[in-house]
């Protein structure tokens, strides 16, 4: 193991916010480390990230790690692809920020005050079929753009709303400037919306049970697990129309004693764009087949198989 952990973080302003959390978190518990920015062509480019591919964001920093530039990775979670990368290892998933996503309107409007013919931007194929399945009559729009760059458009008049992750804002400090927090049963957030991925060398064992001792929250990784599951079941990569929330919840047994469950909802749309619901309640050593269970409902129900890059 290095003496100083080198983290390498993107040079956005909620990947420098994600990576300098958890760097003060290691040196809370007597670690030295290092913030290393890595750019990504994700950073530089500013098409639509359903053309330009999910892995766009976290490949490269991925790479970095692998050739031992960095020790450390901090992804957010719901950016890195489903498939695993074998030469890396997901050492620890921090304490999840709230998953909802957010609205922030002209006028501090909720969803429901916004007038038909509204224009809320998003560019994600999510929040958009979430968005038009309330039959609110809202004119969703296609945006792209780092958070100050989306809000500005609503500041200017351009758009009336757009839909952000609130963890996104939380970390850069703008929880302010969102009008509703919207619940979860109107709008699923994207798989693992809201926790960090935290990576190392799968050889570097020393360094994994060290970022697991002092960063990993087993609720947070258990409820990310059963999500990214349904995803990678429904083999949808990000671009699909996919929404899922687990948590764990307090239970009771047959006995009658008190016991910790995961419970889990999803969203996923037909053939036809009509959304598909589905949930269920598990045991938390069981997350992965939780996740897989909700997308044979949804894929039972005519989920469409929808593949490709995209983002959440
Ligand atoms: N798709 C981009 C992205 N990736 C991670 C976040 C921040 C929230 C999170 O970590 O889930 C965002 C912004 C957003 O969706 O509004």
């Amino acid at each position: 193991m290095t003496e100083t952990l080198r983290i390498g973080t993107r040079g956005s302003a909620l990947a420098m916010a994600q990576s300098s959390t958890v760097a003060e978190r290691l040196e809370r518990a007597g670690h030295t480390t290092e913030l290393v920015r890595v750019s990504t062509p994700g950073d530089q480019s500013q098409a639509p990230i359903s053309e330009i591919g999910v892995g766009v964001f976290t490949s490269a920093l991925r790479e970095a790690l692998a050739a031992g530039e960095v020790d450390v990775a901090v992804h957010s979670y719901k950016d890195l692809p489903t498939a695993s990368d074998p030469r890396l290892a997901l050492a620890a998933v921090p304490p999840r920020e709230d998953p909802r996503d957010a609205l922030v309107a002209r006028d501090g409007l909720t969803l429901g005050e916004l007038p038909p013919g509204s224009v809320v931007g998003t560019g994600s194929p999510r929040r958009a079929s979430q968005l038009e399945a309330l039959g609110l009559g809202l004119e969703v729009r296609g945006i792209r753009g780092n958070v100050d760059t989306r809000m500005r458009k609503v500041t200017d008049g351009e758009l009336d709303a757009v839909v952000l992750a609130r963890a996104g804002l939380a970390r850069v400090g703008r929880l302010g400037v969102i009008t509703e927090s919207l619940d979860p049963l109107q709008m699923l957030p994207a798989p693992a919306q809201g926790a960090l991925a935290v990576e190392c060398r799968v050889e570097d064992v020393d360094t994994e049970h060290l970022l697991q001792s002092v960063l990993d929250d087993e609720a947070s990784r258990v409820a990310v697990a059963a999500e990214r599951a349904m995803l990678a079941a429904l083999e949808a990569g990000c671009s699909a129309p996919v929404g899922a929330l687990a948590g764990v919840v307090e239970d009771l047994d047959e006995d009658g004693r008190a016991v910790s469950r995961l419970s889990m909802r999803g969203v996923a749309a037909a053939e036809d764009n009509a959304l598909l619901r589905a949930s269920a309640t598990g045991e938390t050593t069981a997350a992965e087949q939780l996740g897989r269970d909700v997308a044979a409902q949804l894929l039972e129900a005519g989920a469409a198989m929808l593949s490709g890059p995209g983002s959440s």
